[in-house]
């Protein structure tokens, strides 16, 4: 399909009524959203609000049980990304995509990554002949081309002095940039970044932002980004889509969205509670006032066509005779009970007035008499050994309340989750309220591959 040449800023991805389910699950409920062409477009929400599941419909891992996902190409192209093959949506489509867990080819230098990542167009020069590949023909151009795009990403990642290096030697922040600068050398126009910021350090966050500005700047490609880190989302974003339960819950400029109240109560009902983490990266808690004031009429329900689509009752608990079940306390949309609440204040002005940190701390302390209940695990620790607790944030699924809780309760280590036995995972799932999200999370899986990774670094120490 050849539509009219596409211009910057006219959308380059169109998500139109996207429901994905997972037997009884509704991951995602009658999502629409646009990324416009030359922008960074932010993907953002809670944990298991959907935004995995929405690359992966983008990226061809998932075929989306209803709805369209138009990409527009530079040329005016049209792709339906829902029907393409997996491989197409790359090749055609031009779309690359970065996953939440860095998958470079480890045991290969850094510069040998980036010319594997062109290695379809260097076959096709080869004419997929010996000859070809003996250099006769157009492969040695394309061969040198090639190494002239590797070299060029390798300068805009910083990473030139470590060409020749493994690329599993590199600090993990360098290794997201390679992996960025892998996915730019097959020259896509749609860039899905999943987590780029995850465990990186403020040094390792800045240089990530000046390579996405800079790749936003220079080569016209788009970015899809999902970002937890809202130090990232709010500085490089043109334009953030939040999710929750599979709902588009807000969609603007990061200054309308970071100060939508239900954003805000979005982030206020995650199981991490990370509510003053979440002030902080917005202001002040000015912005929880808004809680118990009346919603913005123009980013209202009837202002947007997807927002609040449908009953979030009806998607928020489900259950599948198969196994995947997800049960969430009625009334779990924080996003829902900010109208609710809009509701409350206009019949009582009194209670609208009240100062903002009373509401945040109300909210709180609700939470905080829950962690006075007993935690039984079997391998808690008094302390962390040597004195030094493992980072348990590189767990992806706990945030820093929780971290805390574990903490409190003697865990500090990843071995030591690595090490939970079906009781405990019970208990601690019993007590973070979480369902089921351990195991989905995988979060002993992941306990044991950084288990493994802190123990290298211990043992070359204890040789010296
Ligand atoms: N293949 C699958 N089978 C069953 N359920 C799935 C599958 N993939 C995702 N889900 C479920 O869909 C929901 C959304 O998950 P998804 O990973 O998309 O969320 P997310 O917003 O990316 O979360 P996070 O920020 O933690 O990565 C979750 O409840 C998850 O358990």
């Amino acid at each position: 399909m050849n539509t009219s040449v596409s211009g910057m800023n006219e959308p380059i991805l169109k998500v139109e009524h996207l429901s994905m389910k997972f037997g009884g699950l509704v991951a995602i409920g009658d999502l629409s959203f646009e990324a416009r062409r030359g922008e960074i477009t932010a993907l953002i929400g809670p944990n298991g609000a959907g935004k995995t599941t929405v690359f992966n419909c983008i990226t061809g891992f998932y075929k989306p049980t209803e709805g369209m996902i138009t990409l527009t190409s530079k040329d005016g192209t049209q792709y339906l990304l829902e029907r393409l093959p997996g491989h197409d949506i790359n090749k055609r489509a031009k779309v690359a995509r970065t996953f939440q867990n860095i998958r470079l080819f480890s045991g290969m230098t850094v510069l040998e990554n980036l010319l594997v990542a062109q290695h379809n167009k260097l076959m096709k020069a080869s004419g997929f002949t010996i000859m070809g590949l003996l250099g006769i023909g157009g492969y040695k151009a394309a061969a040198n081309e090639s190494i002239e795009l590797a070299k060029f990403w390798l300068d805009k990642a910083d990473l030139t002095s470590r060409a020749d290096d493994p690329a599993g030697s590199l600090p993990y922040g360098d290794q997201r940039r390679l992996e960025i600068a892998r996915a730019m050398c097959t020259m896509p126009e749609l860039l899905c970044l999943d987590e780029p910021a995850a465990g990186l350090n403020p040094r390792e966050s800045l240089a990530l932002n000046t390579l996405l500005n800079d790749i936003k700047d220079t080569t016209g490609t788009s970015i899809l980004l999902i970002e937890h880190d809202m130090s990232v989302v709010m500085q490089i974003s043109d334009h953030v889509v939040v999710l929750e339960y599979g709902r588009k819950i807000s969609d603007g400029d990061p200054s309308f969205v970071k100060s939508d109240p239900r954003v805000i109560a979005a982030y206020l009902g995650v199981e991490d509670e990370e509510v003053e983490d979440v002030l902080v990266q917005v202001g002040d808690e000015e912005v929880i006032e808004q809680l118990d004031g009346e919603p913005d009429p123009a980013h209202g329900p009837g202002a947007s066509s997807s927002f609040m689509a449908g009953p979030i009752s009806d998607t928020i608990g489900h259950s599948d005779p198969d196994g995947e079940v997800m049960r969430v306390s009625p009334g779990a949309s924080k996003a829902a009970q900010v109208d609710a609440l809009s509701k409350r204040a206009a019949s009582a002005p009194a209670k609208a007035s009240k100062p903002a940190s009373k509401s945040a701390g109300s909210a709180r302390s609700t939470k905080a008499s829950k962690s006075t209940t007993g935690l039984s695990i079997s391998n808690k620790l008094s302390t962390p050994r040597g004195g030094k607790p493992d980072d348990l944030l590189l767990i992806k699924g706990i945030g820093p309340i929780n971290k805390r809780k574990l903490n409190e309760h003697g865990i500090y280590h990843f071995d030591q989750i690595a090490a939970w036995k079906h009781a405990d995972i019970a208990a601690v799932e019993a007590y973070l309220e979480f369902d089921g999200r351990i195991a989905r999370e995988d979060w002993i899986g992941q306990a044991k591959q950084l288990a493994a990774k802190s123990a290298k670094p211990a043992k070359r120490g204890s040789t010296k």
